[in-house]
């Protein structure tokens, strides 16, 4: 996966696709765009065709219809204006409207894609970097309105140079050097000497931007995320505030946060300085153009080419011109500098999900006959070379209780996200009844598995959302597998029972112990009542009676579910029918707890250095 942050497209085809995206949400907004285009654009034309006649009108002594006019002109500014008024504020609504649903599919798509994706590096860049660029810069919304600005200003640009032709092409009554110096081939040439300079001056500098714009992306962005990571994992993260205070990490970790704070400081210094220098750029091609063409439109009128009134209407012509182009060239600016960054949402949103391959659906068994066979699989994390588990061959038997052990970094967990599909083998393969388990359609064969975690998480949600899972709860069903769990009673105390919201204590929610939330854990694979139930170290935070009342109970909490159990807790292997030593991803011994101590092998080692530690 890449990583920095790379334009892969050329800012406008990123452009073009975030409009597409657009307008899936919303199919109203382009067309409102440019109907909001057309009357930003109608607002000044009008104005100078009709000054320009209010002026001749008063040289000719018509001040009827000067009035007439002048009250024209302030009423189709007012109904204009009111009109763009309107449709500003609708588009701001719809525009704002869009950003959520925008944002509701990139959190719906990190969802939805497998982990070995979400969990890569480059990955989670493209996410940060959109929402930063959403953040910062105004993502989606802010594109939209530069698109609509550079619409506004390329119907001022159509408009103006309709009409700077039409004043090219008016003769001189005067003869002579001044009227040769404006004749119709004169004038065009003089215009369009002047407009290919600044052009040619405004691309310099539009190109100058760019290249320092890209240079500044990949520390601005890099920064911003240990930025946001400290604002939210480390400031605001009050379950780490017990660490920071008693580790005393607080000078530590305000001199990394002040190290990033410097970068981006620096950033925004020189893009500030940046776009100071191509703004004065800007100005003074602008200023020669100005210059230009007053020169032009006042010797027109000096040779008698067009009327004193019409020097106001083509002045503010070329007026209009010089602002479009700047128009185009500074929104042209911010299309690039937004979608340099929104280019990584659309990678992110191609991502395929490598999980989603197979079609079959898995059969409804009632008496969970399901058969797991590992054969020869190897396994090395995405980015390494390293194999956490090598040529692995075994079959988990059919509603057996199987217990894996083996030192720190063995495997183990390991072993279980290839079994879960979490990652798929890199040699070898794991079938399913016979089958590839490549071949089942992914969220069936998810939902054969009933899980707690080593690292086991619960969420700031009501307590019966995150034990079932859902919104739906079966509340008979929640409090059997609270009970099993050891569970029932403490959330029967509770006022809020099941809808006790976990951790978030600001808002009146329950901090909960350890222990309590691993119990938690275990109710919520037991309410899956998937027919393999797989507990990676589940008592690691039990007090000694909960543990010991967890394992009584253990062939009821199974039943006739086949189950993988990690433990490194040795006695309480002893429970379990098969157990497998994994050693340095091989499976080093298997069998019995009695024929392995028989064996006088790695298995007993263990078994012995905890019971004379226990002892
Ligand atoms: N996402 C990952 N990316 C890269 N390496 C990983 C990843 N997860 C685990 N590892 C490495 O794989 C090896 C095996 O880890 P695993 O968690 O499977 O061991 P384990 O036997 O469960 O260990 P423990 O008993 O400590 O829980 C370790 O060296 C670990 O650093």
């Amino acid at each position: 996966m890449g990583s920095g942050v790379k334009n892969k497209h050329s800012h406008h085809k990123t452009g073009f696709r975030l409009m597409k995206l657009l307008h899936q949400t919303d199919p109203d907004i382009i067309p409102l765009s440019m109907l909001l285009s057309l009357l930003q654009t109608a607002i000044p034309y009008s104005g100078f065709f009709l000054f320009a006649w209010i002026i001749d009108c008063l040289t000719q002594s018509k001040y009827k219809e000067a009035l007439h006019t002048a009250i024209l002109l302030i009423g189709i500014n007012l109904l204009l204006g009111l009109l763009a008024d309107l449709l500003s504020q609708t588009l701001d609504y719809k525009g704002k409207a869009s950003a959520v649903s925008i944002r509701y599919l990139i959190r719906e798509k990190a969802l939805a894609l497998d982990l070995e994706t979400m969990e890569n590096a480059g990955v989670q860049e493209k996410i940060n970097t959109t929402e930063f660029a959403m953040k910062l810069y105004g993502g989606i919304e802010q594109v939209m309105k530069c698109y609509q600005n550079i619409f506004t200003a390329l119907l001022s640009v159509i408009l103006s140079i309709a009409m700077i032709f039409i004043l090219c092409f008016r003769k001189p009554e005067s003869r002579g050097l001044l009227g040769a110096a404006v004749s119709p081939g004169m004038s065009v040439l003089f215009f369009a000497g002047a407009l290919g300079v600044v052009i040619l001056w405004q691309r310099g500098i539009s190109k100058g931007l760019a290249k320092k714009q890209e240079a500044n992306r990949n520390s601005h962005v890099k920064a911003e995320h240990q930025l946001g990571y400290m604002l939210s994992q480390v400031f605001m993260d009050y379950t780490k505030g017990k660490v920071i205070r008693i580790s005393d990490m607080k000078g530590m970790i305000m001199k990394r946060y002040g190290v990033w704070r410097k970068i981006t400081r620096k950033v925004y210094e020189e893009m500030v300085t940046m776009y100071k220098k191509s703004d004065t750029l800007s100005n003074c091609a602008s200023g020669i153009f100005t210059a230009f063409s007053y020169l032009l439109v006042f010797l027109k009128v000096l040779t008698g080419a067009v009327s004193i009134g019409s020097f106001a209407k083509y002045v503010g012509a070329m007026t209009q011109f010089n602002t479009a182009l700047s128009d185009i060239a500074g929104n042209n600016q911010d299309i690039e500098e937004i979608c340099g960054y929104m280019s990584s949402f659309l990678e992110f949103l191609e991502l395929e999900n490598k999980r989603e391959t197979g079609s079959i659906p898995i059969e409804k068994r009632l008496d969970n006959v399901y058969e797991i066979e590992f054969r020869g699989v190897s396994f090395a994390y995405p980015g390494s070379r390293e194999k956490i588990l090598n040529n692995i061959s075994c079959k988990i038997r059919l509603k057996d209780k199987m217990a894996l052990v083996g030192e720190n970094g063995a495997g183990k967990s390991t072993f279980i996200k290839l079994l879960c599909r979490l990652y798929d083998p890199t040699e070898g393969y794991i079938t399913l009844n016979g089958v590839d388990i490549r071949k089942y359609d992914y969220r069936e064969y998810l939902s054969l598995f009933g899980i707690v975690f080593q690292d086991f998480k619960l969420f700031a949600f009501p307590i019966g959302d995150n034990i079932a899972a859902s919104k739906e709860w079966d509340e008979e069903k929640l409090f059997k597998c609270l009970k099993q769990a050891g569970m029932k009673e403490w959330v029967q105390k509770k006022k809020a029972g099941l809808n006790t919201n976990l951790y978030t204590i600001q808002n009146g929610g329950e901090d909960i112990s350890g222990g309590e939330a691993q119990k938690l854990a275990l109710a919520r694979a037991l309410y899956k009542d998937a027919p393999f139930v797989i507990l990676d170290e589940p008592t690691a935070a039990l007090d000694p009676l909960s543990e010991y009342e967890i394992y009584t109970r253990f062939d009821e909490l199974v039943q006739d579910k086949t189950s993988i159990y990690i433990s490194h807790r040795m006695s309480s292997c002893r429970f379990c029918d098969d157990i497998m030593v994994l050693r340095k991803g091989e499976i080093a011994e298997r069998g019995s707890h009695d024929k392995l101590l028989k064996q006088d092998g790695i298995y007993t080692n263990l078994w012995k250095a905890q019971a004379k530690y226990y002892a």
